[in-house]
């Protein structure tokens, strides 16, 4: 059994550590309050972010990074996207010898517009990281905490390394899959977020399903268009970490991006929303470094475009649907000059 530390005690970061729990590792689990590590340790119980599940005993939490990572194979690496410098600033000082990070968090860097595997690669000297993986998927924590069937892809240049992770996290409850195109799998779980957060508006104005179904389908052709353009897989776009994260995040209420979505369309103000939500919505951020990667990479990305204008130029929720109704007419298929009339 391996000894693996999750850094990140939120929702994903502890409905991780059980899956790692119950396949028998011993799993240390790194928080930055004292009162929530003692409600794990002493209680195994993490109410605020899965209310009412029962944690393994073999996880155990501590707020000292040092410690946390001291005995670490593995690194799981599942803080917001917008703490990752300053959580890896910190990790640099406390590794010695080289580990496999995986890094479960879905966003996209404003003003680098880096992937959070490059981000790492950034921060971490070879001395210290052995290689990268990410875990990406139609995974919301409340269901993977509850055991229920879950399907994720694990993605890296070093597939011996993907195939380690993956046989330290399958299980009957959560299966895992590989695939080698890093770029294809962070984007997709990137810019499903943005999808999500228009969804959400959209039912929150009242629309109904075949306005979801639109923005799904929509919306995974722009995530192909810019994922192809910066060097993914297509076919990476229909699996998992493509339609299958923009599916469960467009359609569930677990979906913080849903929901914060939906609170827009119903008129609430952007940071009225993010108080209300007490944790991540990776979304916002990434909408604004999608935007401006879009606009630099010149890529049309027509709903990034209106969620960028109603999350950051005061757009109405309302407005913003009329204006993707009324774009120019254009073909669905992009490559129309490869087809035969
Ligand atoms: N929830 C889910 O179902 C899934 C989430 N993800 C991704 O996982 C990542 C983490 O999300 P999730 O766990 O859900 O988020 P949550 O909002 O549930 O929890 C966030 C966690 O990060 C901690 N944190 C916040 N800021 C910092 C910081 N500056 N330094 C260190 N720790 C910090 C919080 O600590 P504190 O409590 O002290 O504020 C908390 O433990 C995101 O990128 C998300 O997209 C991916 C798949 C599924
Ligand atoms: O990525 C997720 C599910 O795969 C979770 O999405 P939210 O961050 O919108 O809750």
């Amino acid at each position: 059994m391996d000894n693996v530390a999750v850094l990140g005690a939120g929702s994903w970061g502890t409905a991780l550590a059980i899956v790692l729990a119950d396949n028998g590792h011993n799993v240390s689990l790194w928080g930055r309050r004292e009162d929530q590590v003692n409600e794990i340790n002493n209680n195994h119980k993490n109410e605020k972010y899965l209310p009412g599940v029962v944690l393994p005993e073999n996880i155990q939490a501590t707020t000292q990074l040092n410690e946390c990572v001291k005995k670490a194979d593995t690194i799981v690496l599942v803080t917001p996207t917008k703490a990752m410098r300053e959580v890896l600033g910190q990790l640099k000082n406390d590794l010695s010898s080289p580990v496999t990070i995986v890094h479960a968090s879905k966003g996209i860097e404003p003003g680098t517009y880096k992937r959070i595997s490059e981000i790492i690669e950034e921060e971490l000297p070879e001395s210290v990281l052995d290689s990268v993986v990410v875990l990406s998927g139609p995974s919301h924590a409340e269901e993977v905490s509850l055991r229920q069937p879950t399907t994720v892809t694990v993605s890296s240049v070093n597939m011996k390394a993907a195939e380690k992770v993956q046989d330290l996290f399958i299980n009957q409850n959560f299966r895992v899959y590989t695939n080698p195109d890093v770029v294809g799998v962070e984007l997709g779980g990137a810019l499903k977020n943005i999808i999500a957060l228009g969804a959400g508006l959209s039912d929150g104005l009242g629309y109904g399903d075949n306005a979801k179904a639109a923005l799904i389908t929509r919306g995974l052709a722009e995530i192909a268009r810019l994922g192809t353009h910066m060097g993914a897989n297509p076919l990476t776009f229909s699996g998992l970490t493509g339609i299958g994260d923009l599916i469960v995040t467009c359609t569930s209420v677990h979906s913080r991006n849903w929901r914060a979505g939906n609170m827009l369309g119903k008129g609430m103000k952007l940071e009225d929303v993010l108080e209300n939500m007490g944790m991540v919505v990776e979304g916002v951020r990434t909408t604004q470094a999608a935007y401006e990667l879009s606009k630099r990479e010149e890529v049309e990305m027509p709903i990034t475009q209106v969620l960028y204008d109603v999350l950051f130029n005061g757009k109405g929720a309302k407005q913003a649907v009329d204006d993707l109704m009324q774009r120019s007419r254009t073909h669905e298929v992009e490559d129309v000059s490869s087809l035969k009339s």
